[in-house]
């Protein structure tokens, strides 16, 4: 199945051309993440594409309901974390991505699955819109998965260590889907926090899960090897962690040089 692009706005053109570059990155016989969120979608879409035409063999584990829909219905083969162990590469979407290729994800609330997912990967590649990208983090709401037992406490205990952290906001706002709480795949909430500008995104990250009715919080440190930003006109550059590394229409060549510059 192919898109007609014509119909597509500037963003979706620029999340798929993102979308189509990374399933390059996958090989016959990988165990693969699939993340979440409208641009996992084109990424899965080019996925059960190229196996079908080139006769692949991948096993994926998707990282919602949603993405296990989807991909199962394009007849990619799905299992779970838990049968396959360990994973050769996830791909995603994300909200934000900093120079050091930080990430604030679960603007869906998928964050949870996407970081045990990622976590579990040997490598992680992120696909993004020009838009998803930032100088410093924070200005996309930051996605905290809570469990629902005394989440309005959770919430206050949240809001005081707010206080303690290098933030231009501090707002907290529980997620609502129309009039009641929106619900993760776990079943949890989640609460946004508004902060702006977050100045040390790694001492905020393990104070916020040290709060016990929290589940995990939405920042990706140190865990993302690579950003794919698509254009819409179909250029993509990839980021490594020193940079842009393929600036332009890059080639296939030297997949596996592109990840090592992202390891320089
Ligand atoms: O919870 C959702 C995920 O973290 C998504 O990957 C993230 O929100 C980006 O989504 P989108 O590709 O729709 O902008």
């Amino acid at each position: 199945m192919t898109e007609d692009t014509a119909d597509l706005s500037p963003a979706d053109r620029a999340k798929r051309a993102a979308a189509r570059r990374s399933v390059d990155f996958v090989r016959d016989g990988m165990k693969l993440g699939l993340g979440t969120g409208s641009t996992a979608v084109f990424m899965v879409r080019a996925l059960a594409e190229r196996v079908a035409a080139q006769g692949m063999d991948v096993t994926c584990v998707p990282t919602s309901e949603a993405t296990a829909r989807l991909a199962g219905g394009l007849g990619l083969r799905l299992s779970t974390l838990d049968a396959v162990g360990r994973l050769d590469l996830t791909i995603d979407g994300t909200d934000e991505f900093d120079p050091r290729l930080d990430l604030i994800k679960g603007g869906g609330g998928a964050h949870l699955r996407e970081k045990i997912v990622a976590t579990a990967s040997d490598r992680m590649i992120v696909i993004a819109d020009p838009a998803k990208q930032v100088a410093t983090l924070g200005a996309f709401p930051l996605p905290l998965e809570v469990v629902e037992f005394g989440w309005q406490v959770t919430r206050r205990l949240v809001a005081e260590l707010l206080a303690d952290h290098d933030l231009l906001g501090q707002t907290v706002a529980l997620r609502m889907a129309g009039d009641a709480p929106a619900r993760t795949d776990q079943g949890n909430l989640i609460l946004d926090l508004h902060l702006g500008r977050i100045g040390d995104a790694r001492a905020l990250s393990l104070a916020l899960n040290q709060i016990p009715g929290v589940v995990e919080n939405g920042l990706f440190l140190d865990i993302c090897d690579m950003v794919i930003v698509g254009h819409p006109d179909g250029r993509v550059d990839i980021h490594g962690a020193h940079g842009i590394v393929a600036p332009g229409q890059d080639t296939t060549d030297g997949i596996e040089n592109l990840f090592r510059d992202a390891d320089a």
